[in-house]
């Protein structure tokens, strides 16, 4: 008997001590990216200002800088699988949401349809997610630090309510502006009769991402503020599962 309840002892400690050791692992896994985010999304901000302010003009700078944002913005995937593992107490859907109409916009849209990259529309968003993701990465940077400046975090809870409409309106302008070039190339269409039987329109697909805004963008929206209460205002939310 007291070798089992000794056992069971050795057995909790040893439990204990995976536990503490994976938090561990995971405050410095975490730690070391939200670092190299913001340090890569800083050199975005600098490579944009560096390129207004030498140039005079916006002509050219998606070009300049596209490399690198589709390198940061792609990595951010690692974000949803975070979620996944529970390394962070956040929505897999709320994240998953988010990040992916971030990389459909570089990927399958701006990066895709070179005509459209000179838009106004793609500095206004493209300015809007890298304020956005410097406050939001280093946010969580000095969290885990535990050294958590008041502006940081006050920032964190309070500029999203006009960057997030701001941003948005970029994306929606910039998918609408798109949609002749898409309408005319075909880009990304395939037409029956083909050896696969499937019809895809790319066109209507646009059309029906800048619709699902409609639905999913106030959900985020209102995530974050019921985010912004509890950080803030230390109110207690009863989130339902997801
Ligand atoms: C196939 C195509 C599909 C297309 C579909 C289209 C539809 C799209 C509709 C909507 C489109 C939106 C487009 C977006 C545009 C923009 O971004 S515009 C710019 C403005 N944007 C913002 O302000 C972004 C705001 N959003 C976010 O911050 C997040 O992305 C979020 C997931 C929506 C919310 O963040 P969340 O993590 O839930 O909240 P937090 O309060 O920050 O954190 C909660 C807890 O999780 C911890 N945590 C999270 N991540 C980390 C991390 N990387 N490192 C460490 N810790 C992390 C955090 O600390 C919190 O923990 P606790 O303190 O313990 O609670």
């Amino acid at each position: 008997m007291a070798s089992s309840e000794e056992d069971g002892s050795v057995e909790e400690k040893e439990n204990n001590n995976k536990k503490r050791s994976k938090s561990a692992f995971v405050t410095a896994w975490l730690t070391f990216y939200n670092i190299a985010m913001t340090a890569g999304w800083l050199v975005l901000a600098i490579a944009m200002l560096r390129f207004y302010l030498q140039r005079g003009t916006h002509i050219g700078l998606y070009r300049s800088i596209s490399r690198t944002l589709k390198f940061f913005q792609t990595v951010a995937l690692v974000e949803v699988i975070h979620c996944a593992v529970g390394m962070v107490r956040t929505s897999v859907i709320v994240t998953g949401v988010q990040v992916c109409s971030r990389i459909f916009m570089v990927w399958f849209v701006t990066n895709s349809i070179k005509q459209i990259q000179n838009e106004e529309s793609v500095v206004l968003f493209l300015v809007v997610w890298t304020v956005t993701e410097i406050t939001r990465y280093s946010f969580y940077t000095f969290n885990l630090l535990k050294h958590l400046p008041y502006f940081i975090k006050w920032a964190r809870y309070n500029m999203f309510i006009v960057m997030y409409p701001l941003g948005v309106a970029g994306e929606l302008m910039t998918i609408y502006t798109a949609l002749p070039y898409v309408r005319r190339s075909g880009m990304f269409s395939m037409r029956l009769p083909n050896k696969y039987n499937v019809s895809f329109d790319y066109y209507i697909f646009l059309i029906i991402v800048m619709l699902s805004y409609i639905p999913l963008f106030p959900q985020l929206y209102f995530h974050m503020l019921r985010q912004r209460r509890k950080v803030l205002h230390g109110e207690v939310i009863v989130e339902k599962d997801e």
